[in-house]
């Protein structure tokens, strides 16, 4: 089989997709329909091309988060969250995923709240789950340049949330603009969340902060989204890389979205090479796919390409996912599926 059909066909593990960055083109232009339809005003003024940040984009990290308020008008009602929850979900399905763990922002808009806005997601997961094979859960998201009183409320929603909704809220998240607020801030809430049994991933070294990578990885969160600037050859010191190897946090690795933001200088430089070589855990993931034009299959195969890595490696990837997922009862019904996909094709 071609790499291309290989990778669509792999059955994959999505473990780091904001809902608001993977929203495709197809998804915002049924979103503004439902606007139009309504007489809402979706204020979004969308020009798609606003929206996505292409490989040769002069836009970088600091200036990428701009983007999200266009997605953020197309999913202001609780009806357009349910559309832009389901499409993203059926096109994660249509791509070969078979387990996502999407993460969403809770906000308060003119026409919801941040308890709605979860409300929102978390049925639409179950009403999906009836038709799609793809199974997912939801990773509540705390935005590290919003006030702390604002992570507080979402924490307590996260843990109201995860004790009505067990099977599908799952875990709580830090991320945002890395170069504003601190971490430490946000510890009582994020200690608060784990000793409720949420489980916990921080956007963790996206932008050179040492201090800010030894207080994370101290703090033993379940997974690190990114975890760009730790090693030595990429802004990262000695002790940030030991950490991380003594701790051997699973990373979710983003290469499109950290060579779009010119995070890291190309595919070949990517940190991907030091943490795979050190045999530390790592999960490809999209990020956000509608803003940087990717989608899990391209991140699998753009990896083996790089990377020259084969089919059995790449296999491998996807199978090593699942020991990383926040939903303990599904481990072992993904890892028979993965390891039935390779048994087929000799792996
Ligand atoms: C590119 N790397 C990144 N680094 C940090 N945070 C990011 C991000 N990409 C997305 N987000 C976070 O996700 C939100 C959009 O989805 P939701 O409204 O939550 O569904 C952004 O506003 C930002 O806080």
């Amino acid at each position: 089989m071609d790499m291309y059909a290989f990778c669509s066909e792999l059955p994959k593990i999505e473990l780091h997709a904001h809902l608001n960055g993977s929203l495709s083109k197809s998804t915002m232009l049924q979103l503004k329909r439902h606007y139009a339809d309504s007489s809402l005003d979706d204020k979004s003024n969308i020009f798609f091309d606003e929206f996505q940040i292409g490989a040769g984009d002069t836009r970088n990290l600091s200036n990428c988060f701009q983007v999200f308020g266009i997605a953020h008008a197309l999913t202001s009602t609780p009806e357009t969250l349910e559309i832009a929850t389901k499409m993203t979900l059926q096109e994660f399905d249509d791509d070969g995923c078979c387990y996502i763990e999407l993460r969403s922002t809770p906000r308060d808009t003119p026409h919801m709240t941040k308890k709605q806005y979860i409300d929102t997601i978390a049925q639409s997961m179950q009403k999906v789950s009836v038709h799609l094979p793809i199974m997912s859960r939801l990773i509540v998201s705390i935005n590290r340049s919003h006030p702390i009183s604002e992570a507080e409320i979402i924490t307590d929603l996260a843990i109201e949330y995860h004790k009505k909704y067990p099977d599908v809220v799952v875990g709580l998240e830090l991320s945002g603009e890395p170069t504003v607020g601190k971490f430490e801030d946000f510890v009582p809430c994020f200690t608060r969340a784990k000793e409720s049994g949420l489980k916990i991933t921080l956007h963790c070294g996206e932008v050179c902060n040492p201090e800010e990578i030894i207080c994370m990885l101290n703090f033993k969160p379940d997974r690190i989204g990114h975890g760009t600037c730790i090693h030595p050859n990429h802004g990262g010191t000695e002790n940030t890389w030991a950490s991380l190897f003594k701790t051997k946090t699973p990373v979710e690795v983003c290469l499109t979205s950290n060579v779009n933001t010119k995070s890291a200088p190309d595919y070949a430089s990517h940190h991907f090479k030091e943490l795979y070589n050190a045999e530390l855990p790592v999960i490809l993931c999209t990020d956000d796919k509608g803003v940087f034009a990717t989608s899990l299959s391209q991140e699998y195969r753009i990896c083996a390409e790089t990377f020259d890595l084969d089919q059995t490696q790449l296999a491998r990837l996807a199978l090593n996912a699942c020991q990383f997922i926040f939903a303990q009862d599904l481990k072992k019904p993904l890892m028979s599926k993965i390891l039935n996909f390779m048994d087929k094709y000799s792996l």
